[in-house]
């Protein structure tokens, strides 16, 4: 595990970007597309705006396949629907075709649209095992990740599969990656900032007992691949 922290969120933002574009040039060098999964939430906005202009001519965005770590089940034309964000900020601006984004249609009932994704992922990884080159997870400040939150049954969740999930305390659902999935990724990078996460962060990195049920994010941890932390000094400071 790798640990990185930054004094402005620019500074992480721009390391960050580094960092996908220098995986994103590797995967496509060895197998001519980049597999991408996005995390939703506030806190990748600012770096997909850098990535859809600053990065704009650094790889052939045509060659990148964009998946999402979990989403809301809302309407796509909901502002909550991680999709449009990612659609306004990242995917139309650098005009990325409908084929290369794949989106959760949550237009089916929770169950279904996690098995439409899983089958879409199966047929995008030709039946062979799900493997991405990079997975960007963020992090509530409940020490969630995609949309694996505390006492859900997605914790005990030991498939590497899509599911949907009922949250209790947001009296919704949810579809999401499960962790074995997302453990079978390349490379994970959990982006997260800002002193409300600075607690979760504390138990996530810092507990030696793990206690999965009331800290999820610690059950991301690649089988075989990376996992680095994008984060700065106020999400650090309880950290010893
Ligand atoms: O609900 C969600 O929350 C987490 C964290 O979001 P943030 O607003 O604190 O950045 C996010 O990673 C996840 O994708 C999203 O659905």
């Amino acid at each position: 595990m790798n640990l990185l922290v930054y004094k402005t969120l620019d500074e992480l933002n721009k390391d960050l970007a580094d960092y996908i574009i220098k995986i994103a040039e590797m995967s496509i060098e060895e197998d001519d597309k980049f597999d991408f999964v996005l995390t939703g939430g506030s806190s990748p906005k600012a770096l997909y705006q850098y990535l859809a202009t600053e990065c704009q001519h650094r790889i052939d965005w045509g060659k990148v396949y964009f998946f999402f770590g979990d989403e809301r089940n809302v309407a796509s034309t909901d502002e909550n629907y991680n999709g449009l964000m990612a659609k306004k900020t990242l995917l139309d601006p650098l005009n990325i075709k409908e084929d290369h984004i794949f989106y959760v249609n949550t237009s089916l009932a929770p169950e279904d649209a996690a098995a439409d994704y899983k089958k879409a992922l199966d047929k995008h990884f030709k039946n062979q095992e799900i493997n991405f080159d990079l997975v960007l997870l963020g992090m509530g400040d409940d020490a969630h990740t995609a949309s694996i939150f505390p006492g859900t049954d997605l914790v005990e969740n030991n498939k590497a599969t899509v599911a949907a999930v009922y949250v209790e305390k947001l009296n919704t659902h949810r579809i999401s990656l499960t962790a074995p999935l997302i453990n079978q990724a390349d490379h994970v990078a959990f982006l997260v900032f800002g002193e409300n996460k600075a607690e979760a962060i504390k138990h996530v990195i810092g507990d030696e007992e793990k206690d999965f049920s009331k800290y999820p994010s610690q059950l991301i941890n690649p089988v075989d691949g990376k996992l680095t932390w994008f984060t700065d000094e106020a999400t650090t400071s309880l950290l010893t």
